[in-house]
């Protein structure tokens, strides 16, 4: 069991948030631990997008705190926060397609995606010149993510399921200190699924790095999370083990009563 103790990685209190009237975080608090494996899960439209666009910085709330690593982040920009070690993938693959995974990796240990493909690719050149130790770390994520076959082959052309791995393998990349994974497996077949369950706990385990991971499928959440924030109409139904949360009758309801 991990994530037990120590001072909390990202707090989260009292946030609430809502566009022209519609309510999707209603009060939600809670706390992520060190080299924790933390799942955010709810129904549709629950509000767990809206919860990890609060963290990076994407959405600010009207109301409530987040502080990463001890510092208050609301009044900071999604670079700002990019920059301070909490890294995200999202739910569709983003990243340049045209370039090698090698490429989309070492581009990863740098904040310039909000400068659009042009800017990126001049710092690419600078890059190659001067950055032989980016190269070494990038080069470690490819093993361990086991992309070695794939390091030369533009994006495009994998696999959806490699695809994901080189978007997991970009944020680790940032040396992230609080990873964000916004449904890991969507889209994926049964193998696939394995496979990143497989890297995600690595993550945590062999490389310590905390992980908040949002989904709607409570089998993959159950079987990896430390423990599991429920979310039902941008309220907290429950917070707890995947077994405390499991036999909860406000969980079973917000299931079985919900649109998901
Ligand atoms: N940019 C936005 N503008 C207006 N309403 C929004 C916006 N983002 C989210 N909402 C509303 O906030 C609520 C929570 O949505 P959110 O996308 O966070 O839920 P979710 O749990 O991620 O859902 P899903 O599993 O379907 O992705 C919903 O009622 C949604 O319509």
């Amino acid at each position: 069991m991990t994530g037990d103790g120590g001072t909390p990685v990202l707090e989260v209190e009292d946030v609430g948030l809502a566009f022209a009237g519609v309510t999707a975080i209603d009060g939600v608090s809670f706390d992520v631990r060190p080299a924790e494996l933390f799942a955010v899960i709810g129904p549709n439209g629950a509000g767990k997008t809206s919860v990890f666009n609060v963290l990076s910085g994407v959405y600010r709330p009207q109301r409530g705190r987040v502080r990463f690593l001890g510092e208050d982040i609301l009044s900071r920009r999604p670079h700002e926060i990019a920059a301070m070690g909490l890294a995200r993938t999202f739910q569709n693959v983003e990243l340049f397609h045209n370039l090698t995974v090698l490429d989309n990796l070492m581009l990863g240990r740098h904040h310039h995606f909000r400068y659009g493909a042009l800017a990126a690719l001049a710092w690419l050149g600078r890059a190659r010149r001067q950055e032989l130790a980016a190269r070494a770390a990038v080069e470690d994520i490819i093993d361990f993510l086991e992309l070695a076959a794939w390091r030369r082959h533009p994006v495009r052309l994998l696999p959806y399921g490699v695809q994901k791995r080189v978007e997991l393998g970009r944020a680790l990349a940032m040396e992230p200190r609080l990873l964000l994974l916004d449904e890991p497996v969507a889209g994926m077949n049964l193998e696939e699924t394995e496979d990143t369950a497989r890297y995600v706990l690595d993550i945590r385990d062999e490389l310590g790095i905390p992980i908040v991971l949002v989904d709607h499928d409570m089998g993959l959440v159950m079987d990896l999370a430390d423990r599991v924030l429920v979310l039902d109409f941008g309220r907290r139904v429950a917070l707890g083990t995947p077994a405390e949360v499991q036999r909860d009758p406000k969980v079973i309801e917000a299931y079985l009563g919900g649109s998901s």
